[in-house]
């Protein structure tokens, strides 16, 4: 699935009625049809609906939903929240289709008969706003969202749950809280925005027929989905040798957190990685040793219990670095993290610590020839952009491209809905994982995987869409079978690989 913007959603349809000489009138035909045949299967014929319609487009759905619902035995009450005057074009072509097919329209004369509506009815089918909303709700509209969230009727969303932004940038909003969204071709992106996901309850996509070629390589934001997945994992050789599965060096841990370098490895471990080394302080290796025997160890000279700049490490034997986990914030460390990261001639990982690290001077992987990963939650994103986590929250998506362009590097910004950026723009969101991977160590996990990833035969960008997907589905596969999301552990997730591995081999 593409994930798109309004304006793009806007272009796909120009490009469909223009270029492609399609109706207007038959694509809301196909999306309000395509709808109707959902709320069929959710609702009994016996129960009351109620389909509140606005003056745009969506409104236009909603009277080619109130039609065929008609049509198919059920008796929709259609309200209108527009002067008659503001309905035209396709919009009003169906409501006249609807008018022909036997139905009747009812106004709203004042904004609190809403609540007599809402009371006789069981389901509400909300068809008022989808992509056109600009600015703040106007009456009745900002009346009638609340007064639907407010009574507990099955709640079904048009396109999008009415008043919530298509795009990114708006925090601040009254929106219906959806049971179910139908979503009209492609999901906007605030589908997958943190502050707007809960809106649409429980959303799948709808598809109304528009041309392929109109979207034509203009859309660079993608799902990741499990067929993704199938397509591009590498399996592994039935002749390859540890050494064919990559050599990774993992650069963390203090004597105060010893355990993040130790969950990075044996996530690393237990998602391919051919051998594991583990650079930490010295005096963290015993306890570290006995969680996590396949790895091997580079002990590190350290101070005060975090590692110190001044040493070697060899690290041209690696195959690829995930650097950062558990280290702490010293000055010493940072520097020589820094250090590590400029010298470093394979694929690099930064994560947690690392970050705050590199976030001092980011001209270090600016100027890497290698590729350079970033892992930053919404936190450690806006500490990299030196902005707020509002900022981020409120626009994840062009700050993580962006970010990826002007540094050159590949990110990974883990939220509820991950997003992977290549240095060419290109995003793909993340469609596993659940509420119980909000938790220490679920980051450290993540990074193994991903350093894992780097090292099999996947490009770069499927390396990290596949590894965010697998950590996702070990946790959601754990809450249906064995655990819950207020139990599961990070180490929880790692003995969880085994069964989403299993079902890709
Ligand atoms: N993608 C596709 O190919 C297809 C898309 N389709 C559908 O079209 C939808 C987009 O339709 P759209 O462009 O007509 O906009 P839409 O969301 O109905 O709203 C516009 C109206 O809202 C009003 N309004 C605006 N802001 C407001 C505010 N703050 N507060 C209050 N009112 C406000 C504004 O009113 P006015 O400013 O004129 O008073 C205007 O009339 C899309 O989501 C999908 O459902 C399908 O039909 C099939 C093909
Ligand atoms: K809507």
């Amino acid at each position: 699935m593409h994930i798109v913007t309004a304006n793009e959603m806007y272009e796909i349809d120009r490009f469909a009625i223009e270029n492609a000489g399609v109706d207007g009138t038959i694509l809301m035909e196909n999306a309000g049809r395509a709808i109707a045949e959902k709320v069929v299967s959710l609702v009994k014929k016996s129960e009351e609906i109620l389909v509140l319609v606005g003056s745009g487009n969506n409104g236009g759905d909603g009277f080619v939903i109130a039609k065929t619902l008609l049509n198919q035995g059920y008796k929709p009450t259609v309200l209108q929240l527009a002067a008659n005057e503001k309905i035209k074009g396709a919009a009003l072509y169906h409501k006249q289709l609807f008018i022909n097919y036997g139905g009747t329209i009812q106004q709203l004369q004042a904004s609190d008969e809403i609540t007599v509506f809402l009371n006789n009815t069981d389901v509400v089918i909300d068809a008022m706003l989808g992509i056109g909303i600009t600015g703040t709700l106007r009456p009745p509209f900002d009346q009638v969202i609340k007064a639907v969230n407010e009574v507990d009727k099955l709640t079904i969303s048009v396109d999008i749950p009415s008043g919530v932004p298509a795009d990114e940038g708006v925090l601040d909003f009254i929106g219906i809280e959806a049971d179910y969204t139908f979503v009209i071709e492609e999901p906007k992106m605030s589908v997958f925005l943190e502050h707007c996901t809960a809106y649409y309850g429980n959303w799948s996509v709808v598809k109304i027929g528009l041309p392929h070629q109109a979207y034509a390589n203009q859309i660079k934001r993608n799902t990741w989905v499990e067929q993704k997945v199938r397509t591009t994992l590498p399996s592994r050789d039935a002749f390859s040798h540890k050494g064919s599965h990559g050599r990774g060096l993992i650069i963390g841990g203090s004597r105060q957190m010893p355990g993040s370098v130790a969950m990075t490895a044996l996530a690393s471990l237990r998602a391919g990685s051919g051998l594991i080394t583990i650079a930490t302080v010295k005096e963290a290796i015993s306890s570290i040793a006995q969680q996590c025997l396949e790895a091997t160890f580079l002990p590190l000279a350290s101070q005060e219990g975090v590692i110190s700049e001044r040493q070697q490490i060899d690290i041209s034997t690696y195959d690829a670095i995930a650097i950062g986990m558990g280290m702490g914030r010293k000055k010493d460390t940072g520097l020589l993290t820094r250090k590590i990261v400029a010298k470093a001639k394979v694929p690099v990982l930064i994560d947690a610590d690392g970050l705050y690290h590199i976030s001092e001077e980011l001209s270090v992987i600016t100027n890497r020839k290698s590729p350079t990963i970033l892992t930053p939650h919404f936190g450690e994103m806006a500490m990299l952009l030196d902005t707020t986590i509002q900022n981020v929250i409120a626009h994840p998506f062009s700050l993580a491209e962006s970010f990826s362009r002007k540094h050159g590097v590949y990110l990974v910004l883990k939220g509820p809905n991950t997003i992977v950026s290549d240095p060419e723009g290109n995003q793909w969101v993340n469609t596993t994982g659940n509420a119980g991977l909000a938790k220490g160590g679920s980051g450290d996990v993540l990074s193994g995987i991903l350093l894992a990833m780097i090292m099999q035969r996947q490009k770069m960008t499927e390396a990290l869409s596949n590894g965010c997907f697998i950590h996702g589905k070990a946790a959601d596969n754990l809450v249906v079978k064995k655990h819950s999301e207020q139990d599961l552990l990070a180490t929880d997730v790692i003995k969880g690989l085994a069964s989403v591995f299993r079902t890709f081999s």
